[in-house]
């Protein structure tokens, strides 16, 4: 059962338009990605959904309610983490919570959720005083204490370090087990992978993919991506020109050469011809990059 329905949305800020008919549905119980680079249209559509912007075109159901008319009902039932979650620097962890859960008609026990997200000990810290990793997991604590059926969460691990982005996943997960259906918005390709059942690829304000992560990555099947270390200072139209390379980038030291067909081959062999050795040289595995630059010839994460 669908439980957030977006039919054709668009919503332009003066003559732009950020969001250009976009439609999904997300299913009752899954961990929902919506995945783009920087301007995509990701967080404009995630705050229709909550009711905090007015759309300009198309339709929102979120379980069942129209988020502009249903306000106060929908607040009921959505756990909204928003991207720079910031609370009043003096005000205490406990003091926040106790706040939050009055809000509500079916709050959670919030003495508990502090303890799922390990902030018990951080009961009467002033919010200036958590680090990031807590201010998150406050944030986190915050959209879960009203017993949301539906958590929204806008670039929860942005800022995070890996530790600290690896227990979000864990979070994440356990959110879900608690039976909360999770509408997350990330730009971070090993995060949608590990974590989202379904995704939502976004580019420029529109829809370009929706599938599982495995379904999107078998759409770039057909794409390879080799690297190396050339020996030598290299004239990349020497590989774009060829027929089998899809683009060529520098990493660093190194070149990350995508495309089709006998790549390897075709590669290797004007590098010989160009008394170019290919030092440290990987084949890598398609991954949901490839698949968002063969859907649409660019990179979501630059
Ligand atoms: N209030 C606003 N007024 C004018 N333009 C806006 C406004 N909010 C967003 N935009 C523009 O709309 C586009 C989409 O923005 P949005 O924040 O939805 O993208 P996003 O995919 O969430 O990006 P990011 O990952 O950087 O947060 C961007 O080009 C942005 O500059």
């Amino acid at each position: 059962m669908a439980i957030i329905e977006v039919t054709n949305l668009v919503k332009r800020y003066g003559d732009f338009t950020a969001v250009n008919g976009v439609s999904f549905a997300v299913e009752q119980g899954e961990i929902f990605g919506i995945l783009g680079p920087n301007g995509a249209g990701k967080t404009t559509t995630v705050e229709c959904i909550e009711g905090l912007r007015i759309p300009d075109g198309g339709a929102i159901k979120v379980c069942g309610l129209d988020p502009q008319r249903d306000t106060g009902e929908l607040r009921q039932l959505l756990g909204v983490q928003l991207q720079k979650s910031e609370l009043p620097d003096k005000l205490k962890v406990g003091e926040a919570m106790e706040l939050y859960s009055s809000f509500y008609r079916h709050p959670a026990d919030w003495r508990e959720l502090l303890e799922t997200l390990n902030l018990t000990g951080k009961l009467d810290a002033q919010f200036r005083r958590l680090s990031g990793g807590q201010k998150q997991r406050l944030s986190i604590a915050l959209a879960l204490v009203g017993n949301p059926r539906v958590a929204v969460l806008d670039e929860l691990t942005t800022g995070l370090d890996p530790q600290a982005r690896r227990d979000a996943w864990d979070l994440i997960e356990r959110i879900r087990d608690r039976g909360v259906t999770v509408l997350m918005v990330t730009h971070f390709m090993e995060e949608a992978e590990r974590l989202c059942d379904r995704l939502a690829l976004i580019d420029s304000g529109r829809l370009v993919a929706l599938d599982t992560p495995a379904g999107l990555v078998s759409k770039a099947d057909d794409q390879q991506r080799l690297r190396f270390r050339p020996s030598a200072p290299l004239d990349h139209t020497v590989l774009t020109t060829l027929p089998e390379v899809t683009s060529v980038e520098r990493a660093g030291s190194q070149l990350v050469v995508t495309g089709t067909g006998n790549l390897l081959l075709a590669v290797t062999t004007v590098l010989a011809r160009n008394q170019v050795v290919a030092g440290d040289l990987r084949v890598e595995q398609t991954t949901l990059d490839d698949a968002f630059v063969a859907l649409t010839g660019r990179r979501i994460e630059s």
